[in-house]
């Protein structure tokens, strides 16, 4: 199924500065009820990290579990949890039929959270299941796109994952 253009985003998209800053506080809420996770980052970030006050964009990148953990919340609350399309063709999908020009949207939250994509703890906020999986950020799985996939998708993440990382490890 080819599905191209998006709605005007206006009434769907939350503003960039609203997703953001709540992917920062469901991060720092999912390390509150994972004390293990925020002990293993806590460790990362003091064996990492040569300044007492800050971290470096540099020394951010070299944090390998704190990229996992933001992977993980954005999995499991991602900021903008439907992306809109409208489609360029008819299609048939599973014995349905729908029309070219069938505005749809696509459910980004439950996809990242369906157990028959993530297993039985997939409701489970657990950063290490990333190691298994190599996805990033582009869109190109479709069980992991919390920026969206193809042509519309956000041209902010890589803005929003450094500024996350680095907010988050800074005292
Ligand atoms: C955690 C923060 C953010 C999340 C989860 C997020 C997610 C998304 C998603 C899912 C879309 C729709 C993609 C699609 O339809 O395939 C989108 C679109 C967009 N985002 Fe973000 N975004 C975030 C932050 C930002 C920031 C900080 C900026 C700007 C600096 C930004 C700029 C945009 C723009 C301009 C679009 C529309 C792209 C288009 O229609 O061509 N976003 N975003």
């Amino acid at each position: 199924m080819e599905l191209v253009g998006a709605f005007p985003l206006g009434d769907f998209i939350p503003k960039a500065a609203t997703t953001t800053f709540a992917l920062l506080e469901w991060t720092m809420t999912e390390l509150m009820r994972h004390p293990e996770c925020m002990k293993k980052l806590k460790d990362e970030i003091c064996s990492v990290s040569t300044h007492k006050l800050y971290v470096t964009e540099q020394e951010a990148e070299k944090m390998n579990y704190l990229y996992l953990v933001v992977k993980e919340a954005l999995r499991l609350h991602p900021g903008v949890p439907i992306a809109p399309r409208q489609l360029s063709e008819d299609v048939k999908v599973h014995g349905y039929d729908i029309a070219a020009g069938t505005q749809v949207l696509i459910d980004i939250w439950a996809i990242q959270r369906d157990s028959l994509a993530w297993g039985p703890d997939a409701e489970e906020f657990r950063p290490e299941r990333h190691l298994d999986m190599v996805v990033d950020f582009q869109g190109q799985n479709l069980k992991f796109f919390p920026f969206g996939s193809g042509r519309r998708q956000c041209p902010g993440s890589g803005y929003v994952v450094a500024l996350v990382e680095v907010t988050l490890s800074s005292k």
